[in-house]
């Protein structure tokens, strides 16, 4: 596995960079690409701390809190408090440089899943809201410390519940507490020979929880599935006492509730502990490049291998746009020759598919890329180079996103996904949606979209925009994102991977209906009765009377 710097400040929320923003570089040629592409001048937008508003954590509660986690675990220090102050959207991010900021009364830290089942029903007694806070990497504005009707909120870190609970070789089940983050997973796996394969591009900071609450997908889905195709069970703390759900593989005793929490954004309940299906580490990996002329081609291909057994860990597919960028960014003579190379082999528009595949062993590693490269025609190889490179940086992305925010860049992304006949149509809608609100005098926005996640159905489209941040950055960024929103609506989901939050709770309606807003509320109102979990995310719609 690549080795990832899983030394972050998980207080240093303005930033992903683990030394403060000021430790990402922008490279000099790409500094001046940005400037001639997009209209971008010299400004710097420093991270500055916001002032902190007193707790206003009433004593009563925060003494049957600390009665509960002990009283060094309750939390009301400005820096903690402001370290737990929303995600690591460009909106939560723009906040940390001068904008306005939600911060928690207080951040609490359970060491175990009983304490946390105490300290929900203490908020519920003392009717203080509760934000569940995993790695806090939401980019939905799923862990913004909003308190809805009640007069203080807390944020409900789950960093202490850290440990692998158990694991069950024969069934190759690993139970893992809620809080423990990606990197720490697959080290304790790795001590049995197993790896879970989840590799989302928020691997250093994110835990398990939150990809369970959220409904996550990694990198490697084509081979290892999304993250609720590997959950086998869950222990919640809710509200109305504990709820265990998960005894079989497969079960027709009803619509599978289990489902029913995984998704659920903290909004049903608190998980603690997830089982999880796990897969014996690969022994022999591989990653190539692969270049199709033209966004068409790059797409029959990726469906080919959804639809007719491709057997691929890995397939990423970016689009003309997208590849152009990562050229650029890349710069050298080596990149001169590699366009100079694909001109001479008739590509004009260079789409780059990513492959990965993971085996047994170097037979089964073989077997699988014969399998998958025997239902592939036209493209031009650039063999492990390109894929390996893909490889090594594929978690260093969001560093660059801290550089280019000093720089004056708005550098903001957003996922959704259809139906394979309805994909062409979602990108171009897309694309035209954010062209149109972003483009100004002066400013000439980058979009640029890839594919990461296919099935035999459809797949995901994923979308990274550049531009030159405006006098008001957040209706300049609010404009276009629910410009895509609407784009977005009737043609595929609000989210593929990202979930609901606080940011896509306006479409979900559109959605599910008027009737699914109804049956979420009503799950909402029989676990959390009066409301004191995660207040304005995902159900924020009709909640029925009894
Ligand atoms: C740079 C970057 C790249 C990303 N790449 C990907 C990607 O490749 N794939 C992907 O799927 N996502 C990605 N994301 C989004 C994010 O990482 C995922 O949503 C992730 O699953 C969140 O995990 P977390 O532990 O950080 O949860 P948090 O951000 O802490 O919480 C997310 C939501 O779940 C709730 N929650 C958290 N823990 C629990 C719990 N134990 N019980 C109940 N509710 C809980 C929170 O209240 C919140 O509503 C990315 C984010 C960033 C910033």
């Amino acid at each position: 596995m690549t080795p990832v710097a899983d030394h972050l400040d998980p207080y240093a929320r303005a930033t992903w960079t683990p030394a403060g923003a000021a430790d990402a570089r922008l490279p000099a040629h790409a500094a001046g690409w940005l400037r001639e592409r997009t209209g971008l001048r010299d400004v710097r937008t420093p991270v500055v701390h916001p002032d902190v508003p007193e707790s206003a954590l009433p004593g009563d509660a925060r003494a049957a809190l600390a009665a509960i986690v002990g009283d060094e675990h309750v939390r009301a220090d400005a820096r903690t408090r402001l370290g737990r102050s929303g995600g690591l959207s460009y909106l939560d991010l723009l906040a940390h440089r001068g904008g306005r900021i939600d911060v928690p009364d207080a951040v609490v830290e359970p060491a175990d899943p009983d304490a946390v089942q105490r300290v929900i029903e203490s908020c519920v007694e003392h009717d203080i809201a509760v934000v569940p806070f995993g790695g806090g990497t939401s980019v939905v504005g799923g862990v913004k410390a909003l308190r809805g009707d009640k007069a203080a909120v807390i944020a409900l870190d789950l960093a202490r519940l850290d440990r692998l609970v158990s694991v069950d070789p024969v069934s190759r089940i690993a139970v893992l507490q809620a809080g423990v983050v990606a990197p720490d997973a697959e080290r304790m796996l790795a001590a049995h020979g197993y790896t879970l394969g989840h590799f989302p591009q928020s691997f250093e900071r994110a835990t398990v929880g939150g990809f369970a609450a959220t409904r996550s997908s990694g990198q490697a889905s084509a081979g290892y599935g999304r993250f609720e195709a590997m959950v086998e069970g869950v222990r919640v703390a809710t509200p109305r006492g504990e709820w265990r759900l998960g005894v079989a593989p497969a079960s027709a005793a009803g619509p599978d509730l289990k489902q029913l929490v995984v998704g659920s954004e903290g909004a049903f309940g608190v998980i603690t502990e997830v089982a999880l299906r796990v897969r014996p580490i690969p022994k022999a990996q591989r990653y190539e490049g692969l270049v199709f002329d033209g966004w068409a081609a790059g797409v029959a291909a990726v469906r080919a291998l959804a639809q007719d057994g491709g057997r691929c860990s890995v397939v990423r597919l970016s689009d003309p746009q997208e590849t152009e960028v990562g050229f650029t960014l890349k710069g050298g003579w080596k990149i001169t020759a590699l366009r100079r190379y694909l001109r001479a082999r008739g590509v004009v528009e260079p789409c780059l598919l990513v492959l990965g595949w993971e085996g047994r062993d170097k037979a089964d590693l073989a077997a699988r890329r014969r399998a998958t490269l025997r239902l592939l025609s036209g493209y031009v190889s650039l063999g492990t180079a390109a894929g390996e490179a893909w490889r090594h940086g594929r978690f260093a992305g969001p560093r660059q996103r801290d550089a280019l925010m000093d720089a004056g860049v708005c550098v903001e992304t957003l996922e959704t996904a259809t139906h394979w006949s309805r994909l062409d149509a979602l990108r171009a809608a897309v694309r035209t949606a954010l062209l149109d609100s972003l483009t100004t005098a002066g400013r000439r926005p980058i979009v640029a979209c890839h594919i990461s996640h296919s099935y035999e159905t459809g797949a995901s489209l994923y979308f990274t925009v550049l531009v030159p941040r405006s006098d008001d950055p957040v209706a300049q960024w609010t404009d276009a994102k629910r410009a895509a929103c609407e784009a977005i609506t009737g043609l595929g989901t609000i989210s593929h991977h990202h979930a609901v939050g606080v940011d896509h709770a306006p479409y979900l309606a559109e959605e599910i209906g008027g009737l699914g807003v109804d049956v979420l509320a009503s799950v909402k109102r029989e676990l959390d009765p009066t409301g004191v979990l995660n207040p304005g995310k995902l159900v924020v719609g009709r909640r029925p009377a009894r």
